[in-house]
């Protein structure tokens, strides 16, 4: 897939914008504050998932101005298809594919993927579960819109339940109705464990292949997904096994007010040779299992849809040192896969890189296309 051409109506610092992009390396260079990652941003919108820095779409409304509006030419699948995202004004948010309007934003995500890297990736390794559980739950979305309503159905369900439990404490609730919502919750719960579970079995063998290539055959790494509570080997008992756990933690949960087993609570687990890459894995090590897991990312997404998605790289290119840095573009150039960079300098990229990319640079909000 590939965005041919982007036009945006007073989104962020642009005020009008209308540019055609190569099929290949886009590189939107510029100094700090420039109007680089809203560019980039814009493109993310698109594919459905949100801002990738997690940006409300208000704030992404241009300052005195009432809405935001973007609309793309993209190849899918071999069509030429008109995106449009727009949010502001009476409709508040709205998506379209050829003018038709979607049901939900999500949908976007068949139409269009994005895997984005950005420098908190590179700190996926090291960071907290919420970061490792963030990047799974995003990728599956991206390759699936129902496991993103099946992950905020849960997510609704664990705020609802969390308020239940506040308020039982106080005596307004029942442990009756405390029971009820645990109906509610078990279902979701199991549904969304078995996608990840699914998910992350499809995604672990690209990672590992990847990182066993960068690494040159040196290194292990493997993926373990850690749920909250034991899980049985047959998966029809895993409602039962749930519902058990959450009642031996009842006490537990209603002192703290908030529910402390499920999906929400779990992690992904990385080893190097069998040891914890969070403790023991070098700085290096650990960049090189991120950018596997991206790399793992975008092969899983091409297995799904039978095409590539497009990749933004936001900053990331002065945070890796030049052998990554080369391994990364060279991997993507060579499955020609649609690639957007921000960057302050072009020194970087190799000058036959640049030959190929397509170069803007960006200033206030304003870009110009050169030639290097
Ligand atoms: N809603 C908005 N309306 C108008 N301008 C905005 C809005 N949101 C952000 N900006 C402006 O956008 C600029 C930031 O742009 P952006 O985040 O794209 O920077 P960048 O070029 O990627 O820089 P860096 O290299 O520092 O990451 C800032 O000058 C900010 O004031």
């Amino acid at each position: 897939m590939e965005i041919q051409a982007i036009e945006l109506a007073h989104f962020r610092n642009y005020q009008g914008l209308q540019i055609n992009f190569t099929p290949g390396v886009n590189i939107f260079v510029g100094a700090n504050g420039q109007g680089k990652t809203n560019l980039l941003e814009s493109i993310a919108l698109l594919s459905g998932g949100g801002s990738h820095r997690d940006a409300r779409d208000a704030e992404m409304v241009q300052w005195q101005e009432e809405y935001y509006r973007i609309k793309a030419t993209v190849r899918s699948d071999g069509q030429s298809v008109a995106l449009e995202l727009a949010f502001g004004g009476e409709r508040r948010k709205l998506a379209k594919v050829n003018g038709r309007k979607l049901r939900r934003i999500a949908e976007l995500s068949e139409t269009l993927n994005t895997v984005v890297f950005s420098p908190e990736d590179l700190s996926l390794v090291k960071g907290s579960p919420a970061q490792r559980r963030r990047f799974l739950d995003r990728e599956l979305s991206q390759a699936s819109p129902a496991y993103g309503d099946v992950l905020s159905r849960y997510a609704r369900v664990v705020t609802q339940r969390n308020n239940l439990l506040r308020r039982f404490r106080e005596g307004a609730v029942t442990a009756a109705e405390l029971e009820l919502w645990d109906d509610q919750l078990a279902p979701l719960a199991v549904e969304l464990l078995g996608r990840r579970l699914d998910g992350l079995a499809r995604i672990a063998p690209y990672a590992r292949q990847i990182y066993r290539g960068l690494s040159r055959d040196r290194e292990q790494l493997e993926l373990t997904y850690r749920s909250s509570f034991p899980l049985p080997e047959d998966r029809l008992r895993w409602l039962e096994v749930y519902r058990a756990a959450l009642k031996d933690r009842r006490a537990e949960e209603i002192a703290r007010q908030s529910t402390l087993t499920g999906p929400h609570r779990d992690d992904l687990q990385l080893f190097l040779n069998g040891r914890d890459a969070r403790t023991y894995g070098s700085q290096g090590q650990q960049r090189s299992i991120a950018l596997s897991l991206k790399l793992a990312e975008i092969a899983y997404i091409h297995q799904i849809k039978g095409e590539y998605p497009l990749v933004l790289l936001d900053d990331v290119m002065s945070e890796l040192d030049p052998d990554r840095r080369q391994q990364l573009l060279a991997e993507l150039e060579s499955k020609h896969i649609q690639v957007f960079i921000t960057t302050t300098h072009l020194h970087a990229f190799l000058p036959e890189q640049l030959g190929r990319a397509g170069i803007f640079r960006i200033q206030a909000g304003q870009l110009s296309r050169r030639s290097e």
